[in-house]
């Protein structure tokens, strides 16, 4: 980090500290101020930062570090498609899967998608005979995605069924193979790089599921969404039913590339179009709005305030809404995958705290679970509520009311807290929190609040010096378990060694 920056952290640090009420009280206009109603491809997605301690003095000190680090800059190279995944020498080009891009890199995912589309339609025309279940097997980026999508926009689809299969314990595949028909399955494997452990063997096991039921060619049902198009060939999968993405795009970011593959299906080409046109909204947001009115940058000046300088270690989403319940695991591998790393680009140690880590849940659920900690723990958690304004259930709208209004009421019930002569029943109060107020949940908001997450997460990286791109901390787990499943080392550690001989291994 530059001087010029550890000397505007210093004077942030230093900033005196009003409370919540102080804010509102000294500045009538706060509200419209830090609430801000964004409208994007025919939808408005409401930010609320009111709540939060971020008022004009330390809005300016957040720009002056944005000058520092040179965050306008980045995000101009982010979204022309320069290399800025320096440690993997390539750009990291998610937008231009929705339109924002190089050129030539915005006509092949344009490409691409269409080759996708054509897929879906041959498959709905019956190409395939008669399909109903789509089964798509991938891990981490290539299923934390689309399970949020479709768990979100098609629980009504009366499309295919689609079960996202992810973790290496059959329990799971056999739990999503038991509601489908081998012969009415399609079998899409998502991996990047297509070498995936977990996903190869759930692939291998569903092959052995197919040709079980009865299906005479199993390999004729499969269909590929890889970066590596060659590995795919190799696995045994047809050309025409392997579907490529873009080696820069990166596997957290790739929602919209053909992993999306499945949510196509569930919400038809359609639906996919519009998801990605929310998202190039929220591209055009991002790229053009001034920095202390675009919604990724201040809501990494709110992370940022609260890790950096109020020291908290985690940050909380709560998602009033059943739709988005999925949203907590999402973010929890775009942010902390992104941001949880000890060294900035140049490979220099952070020196300071990196990502916060993001955890959280549905409300109201965790209102009677673990919002008593956020109450009255000695933990500060900047919260997070993400709430929609219309619902799409058939019961009475009293439901929806109650959510709304149990939403907004934890807000303020953190914020103005609540004296007591008794100390067990009193509430400290001053504990920010964000909401974030969608029109409905449609592909359009979805696709524009997937982006703001990424553009945030960003926006919170440029700002350390991190590399949000790369993920080398994953690799060692993976090595160590293939040398272990390969019995080639017998110098692990005598705990190590202890599990794996009670375990029988
Ligand atoms: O898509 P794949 O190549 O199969 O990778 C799946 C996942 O595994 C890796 O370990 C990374 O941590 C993730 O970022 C990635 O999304």
């Amino acid at each position: 980090m530059s001087v010029q920056a550890d000397a505007i952290w210093q004077s942030i640090a230093e900033m005196p500290r009003p409370t919540l009420a102080t804010l509102f009280a000294d500045d009538a206009a706060r509200v419209s101020r830090l609430s801000h109603r964004i409208p994007l491809a025919g939808t408005d997605i409401l930010f609320d930062f009111a709540k939060t301690h971020l008022d004009a003095a330390l809005i300016a000190k957040f720009e002056e570090l944005s000058a520092a680090m040179h965050l306008a800059g980045m995000r101009d190279q982010l979204l022309a498609g320069a290399k800025i995944n320096t440690s993997e020498d390539r750009a990291a080009e998610h937008p231009a899967e929705r339109g924002m891009g190089a050129e030539d890199s915005v006509e092949n995912a344009q490409r691409l998608h269409e080759r996708m589309a054509a897929l879906v339609e041959a498959i709905d025309q019956g190409v395939f005979g008669e399909i109903k279940h789509v089964l798509h097997i991938g891990i981490g980026g290539s299923a934390l995605g689309p399970k949020l999508i479709i768990d979100a926009l098609c629980r009504d689809s009366d499309r295919y069924d689609v079960a996202v299969v992810a973790n290496v314990d059959g329990e799971a595949l056999s739990e999503a193979v038991d509601k489908f028909d081998p012969t009415k399955t399609l079998v899409a494997i998502a991996s990047k790089t297509f070498t995936t452990t977990e996903t190869l063997m759930n692939a291998e096991s569903a092959i052995d599921w197919l040709r079980g039921g009865g299906v005479e060619d199993p390999y004729g049902q499969l269909v590929a969404l890889t970066a590596a198009p060659e590995k795919a060939m190799e696995f045994g999968i047809d050309e025409t039913r392997i579907l490529p993405f873009s080696e820069t795009v990166g596997g957290r970011y790739s929602v919209w590339s053909s992993i999306g593959f499945p949510v196509a299906m569930a919400l038809g080409n359609h639906g996919f179009a519009e998801f990605r046109a929310g998202a190039l909204a929220m591209d055009r947001h991002f790229a053009t709005a001034p920095l202390a009115a675009n919604m990724p940058v201040l809501a990494a000046f709110v992370d940022l305030y609260y890790a950096q300088v109020r020291t908290c270690q985690t940050r909380a989403v709560f998602a009033y809404d059943e739709r988005l319940r999925l949203l907590p695991d999402y973010l929890q591998q775009l942010e902390m995958e992104s941001n949880g790393k000890g060294v900035r680009r140049d490979g220099s140690p952070l020196g300071r705290a990196s990502a916060p880590i993001t955890w959280g849940g549905v409300g109201t659920d965790a209102q009677h679970a673990v919002f008593q900690l956020l109450h009255q723990g000695t933990h500060l958690v900047p919260v997070e509520f993400i709430a929609s304004r219309l619902s799409a259930h058939e019961f009475d709208e009293a439901h929806h009311r109650a959510l709304l209004t149990n939403c907004f009421a934890q807000g303020a019930a953190l914020m103005q807290g609540k004296a007591s002569d008794d100390p067990q029943r009193s509430y400290p109060g001053d504990r920010p929190s964000m909401t974030i107020l969608l029109d409905n949940v449609d592909p359009q908001s979805l696709g524009a609040l997937i982006a703001f997450y990424e553009h945030r997460t960003f926006a919170n990286a440029m700002l350390l010096g991190i590399n949000p791109f790369d993920q080398f901390g994953v690799e060692l787990g993976k090595e160590i378990a293939k040398s272990m499943g390969n019995r080639q080392s017998g110098d692990f550690d005598p705990s190590t060694v202890a599990l794996i001989e009670a375990a029988g291994l």
